[in-house]
């Protein structure tokens, strides 16, 4: 153990897929754009595990004009509560600035009483007999329906509203719109919008790509479970491999890994073989369910949240830059292929 050193950097994986921008997606975008004239607040979640990561600069682009709250779900799969876990936390809020931000858990009350305290005080500040209407976006399976059904259990005591699901894209068209607190003989309450996950226009790096894949934001069968599983390896390594030592002693060998943890499991294919693509599967929603460590993919310091401020101001435009990067890509690619057949 003493003498084992996590890979300190992921091996560049250029064959991966960097878009996952699907035409339910650009629909969605457009309707919201639309209904924008309707809506007071936008609740903007992101994963906590991926807090840069998850950002997605088409609703700053595309839903200007309205204050946002940023909230960050799933906090409990990134979160141990710990004192570094509540310093990153201050560092991205005031990151956002002037946006609010908050950290949600849709089992837990306390914070989902925080998300509905600031839609109160939105609301209020409009002082409008109509009450508030608030519509909540992000990323394809972030939490955004979690999310709705939790605001209108613990603020109107009504059940679930919104289907929910482990895989991306369960919700494809803006729909249910509920109410998530009371009104009074003053205004109609504060009405919520669900609406469909909207993915980045384009990924700048595999790494990135690795990262959303992992947090369940791209269908399973986009990236291959061995790749998958080995940069959630990576990823584990650098936090602290004692995490899987009930499977595996430290490697930064994927197959090694795999295949102890098919050997551990029952994972064994005829003659014994380990299955390691069921393995990899296996271990990846252990991850999700945050029973192999509960912590950030993404490296979160003053330094890195002023690169990534830097960087996206630099893209300009991200759809045209998205389109501009994809072409470059398919030429490299047809250039690539022309060079191999001569
Ligand atoms: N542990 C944990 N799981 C969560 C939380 N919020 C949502 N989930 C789970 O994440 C998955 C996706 O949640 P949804 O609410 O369906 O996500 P969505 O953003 O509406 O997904 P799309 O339909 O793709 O847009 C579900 O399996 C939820 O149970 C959370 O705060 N903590």
């Amino acid at each position: 153990m003493a003498s084992f050193v996590p890979r300190s950097v992921f091996p560049t994986l250029d064959s991966l897929p960097r878009s996952y921008f699907l035409g339910h997606h650009r629909a969605g975008l457009n309707k919201m754009k639309t209904m924008l004239t309707y809506i007071d607040l936008v609740i903007e979640c992101r994963d906590y595990r991926v807090p840069l990561t998850s950002r997605n600069p088409l609703f700053e682009e595309n839903l200007a004009g309205r204050e946002r709250l940023i909230v960050y779900t799933k906090k409990d799969l990134g979160s141990e509560g710990r004192q570094q876990d509540k310093s990153r936390e201050r560092l991205i809020q005031e990151w956002q600035q002037p946006s609010s931000v908050l950290f949600s858990d849709h089992k837990d009350k306390s914070s989902i009483r925080k998300v509905l305290n600031f839609a109160r005080d939105h609301a209020a500040a409009k002082d409008s007999l109509m009450g508030s209407r608030m519509m909540v976006v992000g990323m394809p399976n972030v939490g955004k329906s979690s999310l709705l059904n939790a605001l209108r259990q613990v603020g109107v005591h009504k059940g679930k509203a919104a289907h929910t699901g482990a895989q991306p894209g369960v919700t494809r068209k803006i729909g249910t719109t509920v109410k998530i607190i009371e009104g009074d003989e003053n205004n109609e309450g504060v009405y919520l919008m669900d609406t469909p996950g909207v993915f980045v226009p384009y990924v700048p790096n595999a790494e990135s790509m690795l990262k959303l894949a992992l947090c369940g934001s791209v269908k399973d069968t986009i990236i291959p479970p061995t790749t998958l599983a080995d940069y959630l390896l990576y990823q584990m390594n650098i936090y602290d491999p004692q995490i899987y030592a009930d499977y595996s002693s430290p490697t930064n060998d994927i197959i090694d890994f795999l295949s102890a943890v098919a050997q551990k499991t029952g994972r064994l294919q005829k003659g014994g073989t380990p299955d390691v693509d069921a393995s990899a599967l296996w271990m990846i929603q252990r991850w999700r369910k945050g029973l192999l460590g509960r912590f950030m993919l993404d490296y979160v310091t003053e330094s890195s949240l002023e690169k990534e401020r830097r960087d996206s101001e630099g893209l300009g435009n991200s759809l045209n830059h998205a389109r501009r990067a994809d072409k470059d890509m398919r030429r490299q690619r047809s250039n690539q292929k022309y060079l191999n057949a001569s």
